[in-house]
């Protein structure tokens, strides 16, 4: 009231759009956005509940996700994370597919998830996808091919299924763009149909000044909960959904942050699985450039796993 005159205030837009204009206008990082996002949507205040305000929904352990989540690779996926104690994986960005394998075959033990780039190996072979799916049963890890895919229907199933590559007979997971339309999951579902398999859709990324955010990103979420039967989850920065029947697998993962000279983005492990709620690190080459790729793989994977199990506590 002022005088006798009572004003009523009501908000013209959200915080979160304010971010939004001030990431489009270049005076906000997008890292910053993403992170003050995710602190609003961990911290908001219900006025209508507000006696429930403070009941989170209780985070779940990887057994529980694995006997609640209804897709059966998902449920594959929380199941290794569960007995291997891991929620690792490793981008094996190699271009030589006897490093590769070698390379696999030493570090599996400590993967949940094994990430090929099939497109810069130099001597490839359908022997070696056959290998490399011996070492997945040998090791009980998942094999995710980083091929993003990002045509209309049709080109994506045979991009999927053809060529000299064949990704769909040993890939169990593959990702895509959704910058062509839901047409690029048709397409790859075709492809999948009667196989366990699954997609991530590319909602958020970790290199500089990427495009992947704010509405874009909404449209990759609403994507992925129109396909639950292929969609299994994201290739993002931060949580942004909550539901573990969708897997969040963060890249840009190194011990210490940092960035390369090619606009990569480092953050932690604790940063990536406490902060920004993933629930898979991606790690390439803060194991493969080290002297000691085993022992880094090790600090890799103890490091995420006692973050996740931190993580529980909240
Ligand atoms: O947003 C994205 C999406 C994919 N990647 C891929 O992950 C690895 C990261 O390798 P590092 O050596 O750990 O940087 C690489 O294969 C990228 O193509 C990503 O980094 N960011």
């Amino acid at each position: 009231m002022v005088g006798n005159v009572r004003f009523e205030f009501s908000h013209v837009c959200t915080l979160s759009q304010v971010l939004d204009v001030l990431s489009s206008a270049g005076k906000l990082d997008q890292d910053i956005v993403n992170r003050t996002k995710q602190f609003i949507q961990q911290n908001r205040f219900d006025v209508q509940n507000s006696s429930n305000a403070s009941q989170k929904k209780k985070p779940q352990t990887y057994k529980e996700r694995a006997s609640t989540c209804t897709n059966p690779l998902v449920q594959q996926l929380y199941k290794i994370m569960n007995l291997k104690k891991s929620n690792l994986a490793l981008s094996v960005d190699l271009q030589n597919s006897q490093q590769i394998l070698q390379t696999v075959d030493k570090l599996g033990p400590h993967l949940c998830i094994v990430k090929t780039h099939v497109d810069i190996i130099e001597d490839f072979s359908p022997q070696f996808t056959t290998s490399l799916r011996d070492l997945a049963a040998k090791h009980n890890f998942l094999i995710f091919e980083d091929r993003k895919f990002g045509d209309i229907g049709k080109t994506v199933k045979s991009q999927y299924e053809g060529g000299i590559y064949k990704i769909s007979s040993w890939a169990d997971i593959v990702n895509a763009h959704p910058v062509p339309g839901d047409g690029v999951i048709k397409g790859l579902k075709e492809a999948a149909t009667g196989t366990n398999k699954g997609c991530l859709l590319v909602a958020e990324m970790s290199s500089a000044g990427s495009l992947a955010k704010s509405d874009y990103t909404k449209g990759a979420i609403k994507m992925a909960e129109d396909h639950k039967d292929f969609v299994i989850g994201f290739i993002c920065q931060s949580r942004l959904i909550d539901d573990y029947n969708f897997v969040h697998m963060t890249p840009g993962v190194k011990l210490s942050e940092g960035g390369d000279s090619l606009g990569q983005q480092y953050k932690t492990p604790e940063e990536a699985i406490l902060k920004r709620g993933a629930d898979v690190i991606i790690v390439g080459s803060g194991i493969l450039a080290t002297d000691d790729p085993v022992q880094a793989a090790i600090q890799y994977k103890e490091a995420g796993y006692k973050a996740y199990e931190e993580s529980l506590k909240n």
